[in-house]
């Protein structure tokens, strides 16, 4: 993108409003409730065995229980199988509980987050342009694969060893109370003492978590770029400077991390110091107890174990509860993105207008607009222009750079809305139309054509998925394109590579056309279309797009002679304005700005004789 270093500038904007709104505990589980709902039955199904897991573990005690008092203490052999059969069984039982409660919980996990990642992906793709400008492509992808990841982990994992604690925690209680009152009057004044610092620590934690996943995206993006850009970063030896800058990011994130490690570290050992002194305490004074009569063994025993598993519970929870902490932070992200709302409305798919798209006549015409970029509104790129390309006729732009040229094209396509002043498509406002409708009844050839990690038949066939093989051959044909293809190691099924690395620029630019010719549109839009191409292929290419030019409505940005020669009006820009429209041989007279591009044009052409008609 032309405007890379504003984007990286602006990157931090979205922020705070992200880190403004911190979400609660319970609004993310609203958010989250969303895209659970439709796996009710599920979610069922893992809370039932979530709950026999969880009376398993529990009656474990009372096995215990009658193993030492039935077993151990009245020294009968008989007894002692009885119970181990009965500890058996409850094993098995709990193994079987255990599967179908990790099975489901998991599923569901990986099922939301399947589902998120597309939501999120499904909404990403209909926001407007500018959008993306605003905000680093690394950002969002981090939150498309580290933020999802996160949740799937509290989904699968997280949650419901929270459910299963918390479970653990009323149950071990209740058969406390039940075992010995004067006991559990001592570990209930011992719990609080235990939750303390999880409150206490937990915000912090919180605070930190959300820090550290920033810095990760941050690590993400960077690299995601420099990748991007690897050639130029050697070609003007800068590894090693890119080196320490990246090095310094993760180092950044790794001190974040450090921080919030750290905290988290001494919340799981201050829990763990407090509970084994808490059970510690409980075998005094239970153990004295039992000395005294008051108590049987295996009573003591039960008593410990449930002690045992309600500390343990409260130290699962104390951790999950930091685990809980990080997931707002990412779902308040991933909440943030769905809900952007698009500047531009997405298109109904409904062809209520396919009427309108055979009927279309496509004249083209800009009445008042002005118009600057969101990104820099103080800045007009489009100043009260008004031009207008009857159906079937050519208009050249010319103009120096940064006149405007490129941004009337990206209006046109409804990329952006004019602030004042109208786009209309015989005679509608482009925004009374689906932007569908609108879409399909253009075809760019743009600057820097784009091209996918796919092969050459799928990106011919991008604007016509249905296209059979011939037709795609005879668009390659009509683009001369299909000379090289055929020359291609695989011909048609080569692989281009990443944004068609394995090609030259002029053969970019010829897919790039083939794929106009294949869609056939009503209105044309060539931006620069044939500045990357050899003087023989720009004349064959200009012959092909003379052909394609034929009947339909094109705005052509020119720099050639040729171009400018062949159509039937030139508009010249400057500023973002309209300062004269003709044909070549008026605006020579009339405008010193068009004389002089065309002094420089000539020159050009002196060097390219046979593009000159
Ligand atoms: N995405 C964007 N965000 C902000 N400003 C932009 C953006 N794209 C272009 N501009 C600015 O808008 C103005 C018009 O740019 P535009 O790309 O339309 O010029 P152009 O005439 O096509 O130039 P060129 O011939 O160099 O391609 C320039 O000042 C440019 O810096």
């Amino acid at each position: 993108m032309s405007n890379a270093p504003e984007s990286t500038a602006s990157a931090p904007l979205d922020r705070p409003a992200t880190a403004a709104a911190s979400m609660s505990a319970r609004e993310m589980m609203a958010e989250l409730w969303r895209f659970m709902r439709p796996y009710k039955k599920v979610l069922l199904a893992a809370g039932v065995a979530l709950v026999f897991t969880a009376g398993i573990t529990l009656s474990i005690g009372q096995g215990i229980r009658l193993l030492v008092d039935r077993g151990f203490m009245a020294g009968s052999s008989a007894a002692l199988g009885n119970a181990v059969l009965v500890l058996m069984a409850l094993a098995l039982l709990m193994a079987v509980g255990t599967y179908a409660r990790h099975y489901l919980v998991s599923w569901l996990g990986e099922r939301v987050v399947a589902d998120l990642r597309k939501a999120v992906f499904d909404h990403i793709v209909t926001l407007h342009p500018s959008y993306f400008e605003i905000n680093r492509s690394g950002e969002i992808m981090s939150r498309l694969t580290t933020d999802t990841t996160l949740l799937q982990h509290i989904i699968g994992t997280s949650f419901s060893m929270a459910l299963r604690s918390a479970l653990m925690f009323v149950g071990a209680l209740a058969l406390l109370l039940f075992t010995n009152l004067k006991l559990s009057l001592t570990v209930l004044v011992g719990v609080p003492l235990v939750l303390l610092p999880i409150v206490l620590y937990g915000r912090r934690v919180r605070r930190l978590s959300k820090a550290s996943q920033d810095s990760i995206a941050d690590v993400g993006s960077y690299a995601g770029e420099i990748i991007q850009h690897i050639k130029t970063v050697q070609s003007y030896t800068r590894e090693n400077h890119e080196k320490q800058a990246f090095g310094r990011e993760v180092e950044t994130a790794f001190q974040v991390a450090k921080r919030r490690i750290r905290q988290r570290s001494l919340l799981i050992a201050t829990v763990i110091l407090l509970m084994f002194g808490a059970v510690s305490g409980l075998l005094w004074v239970g153990g004295n107890d039992m000395i005294a009569g008051r108590m049987s063994a295996g009573d003591l025993a039960a008593f410990v174990f449930y002690a045992m598993l309600m500390g343990s519970a409260v130290a699962t929870i104390s951790e999950v509860y930091g685990e809980l902490q990080r997931a707002t932070g990412a779902t308040e992200r991933l909440v943030d993105l769905l809900n952007v709302e698009a500047d531009i409305p997405e298109s109904t798919g409904e062809d209520q207008s396919v009427k309108t798209l055979h009927d279309a006549k496509a004249q083209v015409a800009f009445e008042a607009v002005d118009f600057s970029y969101p990104s820099r509104p103080d800045q007009c790129a489009i100043r009260g222009l008004s031009l207008l390309v009857a159906e079937g006729r050519s208009l050249a732009l010319v103009g120096p750079s940064g006149a405007g040229k490129s941004t009337l094209l990206e209006l046109l396509q409804r990329f952006y809305d004019p602030q004042d002043g109208r786009i209309t498509l015989d005679g509608v406002d482009i925004r009374e139309m689906d932007t569908g409708t609108l879409r399909k009844q253009m075809a760019v050839v743009p600057q820097q054509p784009a091209l996918f990690t796919a092969d050459v038949w799928y990106n011919i066939r991008y604007g016509k998925p249905g296209a059979s093989d011939e037709e795609v051959i005879a668009a390659a044909r009509a683009a001369h394109a299909h000379e090289f293809i055929e020359q291609l190691p695989d011909g048609y099924n080569s692989h281009l590579g990443e944004q068609g690395t394995r090609l030259s620029g002029g053969q970019k630019q010829r897919l790039a056309i083939a794929r106009a010719i294949l869609k056939d549109p009503k209105i044309l839009l060539l931006d620069e279309a044939t500045s990357a191409l050899d003087a023989e292929s720009e004349y064959h290419v200009q012959q092909a797009l003379q052909k394609l030019m034929k009947g339909r409505t094109t705005i052509i940005i020119a720099h050639r002679l040729a171009t400018i020669l062949h159509a039937d009006s030139i508009a010249v820009l400057d500023q973002g304005q309209l300062v004269a429209q003709g044909k070549h041989a008026e605006l020579i007279e009339i405008s010193p700005l068009y004389k002089r591009l065309a002094e420089l044009q000539f020159q050009d052409s002196e060097r390219q004789k046979p593009l000159v008609e």
